[in-house]
């Protein structure tokens, strides 16, 4: 009897526990479901991300191609139209001479293709890609053109001697000819400005058309001869023109090395290129009279391989040497530089300006831009010298970087 109740008993018992155990297993499977369910929202979060970014890499990679494909791209030749002929083709006097029939691109209007239009065309089949604006508009070239830039003396620092020296051979006959006249002698033609890049070369040219009120055109030497084939020398002249039209003005020539290096040996048409636009540039300067009011400055980082005759009397006849500042000049240009910025006070310009020997104006311009962003990433509107110190190791860093290849210029 009392086996039989004892066995009752078990078989109770294990009902109990067999319900028990399936309502914990419920329970179980319960936060399984759960847990695999916000897994699964996760994983499809993931996913929803990863689509993004490769939409976004896929993006960039095309952007990356088409740029590639750009810079391959080999440059155009500038020709003039002479006729169009009933059957669609064209004939073409190129800028180096020949005329020739060719076919154009289906991209081009018919009505532009009229006989005086200048074209550019594919330099080995010749057709012709688009049609060039009149030359007479000056960004056709990309010419920079500013009325009276906005930069003055006082927004550079550390060059006081090169700021005297330019408004002596620059500012002065503009602005009084007479008093040259009155004493007889020419004042300078061209001033040619020379130092390491970022040394405030281009803002010295600035801030002078800024003093004299002057039109500032700046033109790239290198730009000269390598945009379009040919041109070099007409677009030598036609900055000249344009430079009268805009009087007084001062055309900038950066990158003056670029057209004016001295003469090699080799004989390939780039190089008979780069000749015949510094033979235009010579001319043009000889040309002109030096108490107009046409100033002309250029700018190198190479003077040691300039052509001589570029240098002669009556051509660039000043010659400044812009170079990298000392530690005056450093404090100056941070002061230039943080005048708009809220720093801390334990921002010492004389401390941040014994750190960055060697540094040019435009890595400190970068230091103070960098240590400005380091304040911003930790959400302060307040600049403190910490962030300095960042930025200039950053900065200072960067620039040490750059790999040491014999004769060639990092610019
Ligand atoms: N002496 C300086 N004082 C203040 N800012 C400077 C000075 N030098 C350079 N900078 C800053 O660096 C920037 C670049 O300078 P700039 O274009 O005048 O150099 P550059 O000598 O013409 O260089 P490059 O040879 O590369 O053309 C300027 O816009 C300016 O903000």
């Amino acid at each position: 009897m009392s086996m039989e109740e004892g066995g009752t008993k078990s078989i109770k018992e294990k009902n109990v526990d067999l319900s028990e155990y399936l309502i914990d297993r419920l329970k179980q499977l319960e936060e399984e479901y759960v847990r695999l369910k916000n897994l699964y929202k996760r994983l499809e979060d993931e996913k929803r991300f990863v689509e993004t970014e490769r939409i976004r890499y896929e993006r960039e990679v095309r952007r990356l191609r088409s740029e590639i494909e750009r810079l391959r791209s080999p440059p155009l030749i500038v020709g003039v139209i002479s006729d169009v002929l009933e059957d669609g083709k064209v004939v073409v006097k190129s800028s180096t001479g020949p005329k020739f029939v060719v076919h154009t691109s289906q991209n081009i209007n018919p009505e532009d293709l009229k006989p005086g239009a200048r074209v550019s065309m594919n330099q080995q089949t010749l057709a012709i890609i688009s049609v060039l604006p009149p030359p007479k508009d000056p960004s056709v070239y990309g010419f920079e053109i500013y009325d009276k830039p906005d930069v003055s003396y006082s927004d550079i620092g550390g060059l006081n001697k090169q700021i005297e020296e330019i408004r002596e051979a620059v500012e002065l006959p503009l602005l009084k000819p007479k008093l040259f006249e009155e004493v007889g002698i020419e004042p300078p033609k061209g001033v040619l400005l020379y130092g390491p890049p970022g040394t405030g070369k281009t803002l010295l040219a600035k801030a002078v058309a800024n003093q004299t009120k002057a039109t500032f055109i700046r033109v790239v030497g290198s730009e000269f001869v390598q945009k379009y084939i040919g041109e070099g020398a007409r677009l030598v002249r036609e900055v000249f023109q344009l430079a009268k039209e805009k009087a007084p003005s001062i055309i900038f020539i950066d990158e003056l090395d670029a057209i004016a290096a001295r003469r090699t040996s080799s004989d390939t048409s780039g190089d008979r290129e780069v000749q015949r636009t510094l033979m235009q540039l010579l001319s043009e300067m000889d040309g002109f009279d030096n108490r107009g009011d046409v100033k002309i400055v250029g700018a190198t980082n190479r003077i040691d391989i300039l052509d001589p005759a570029i240098l002669r009397p009556g051509r660039f006849d000043r010659i400044i040497e812009v170079p990298l500042p000392n530690y005056e000049g450093r404090v100056q240009i941070f002061k230039i530089h943080t005048r708009k910025m809220k720093l801390a006070d334990d921002v010492d310009f004389r401390e941040l300006a014994e750190m960055t020997e060697g540094a040019s104006g435009a890595d400190i311009k970068a230091i103070a831009t960098e240590a400005g962003m380091f304040a911003i990433r930790n959400e302060k509107t307040i600049v403190s010298r910490e962030d300095f110190i960042k930025a200039i190791e950053k900065i200072m860093k960067k620039d040490k970087k750059l790999p040491e290849i014999k004769g060639v210029m990092f610019i």
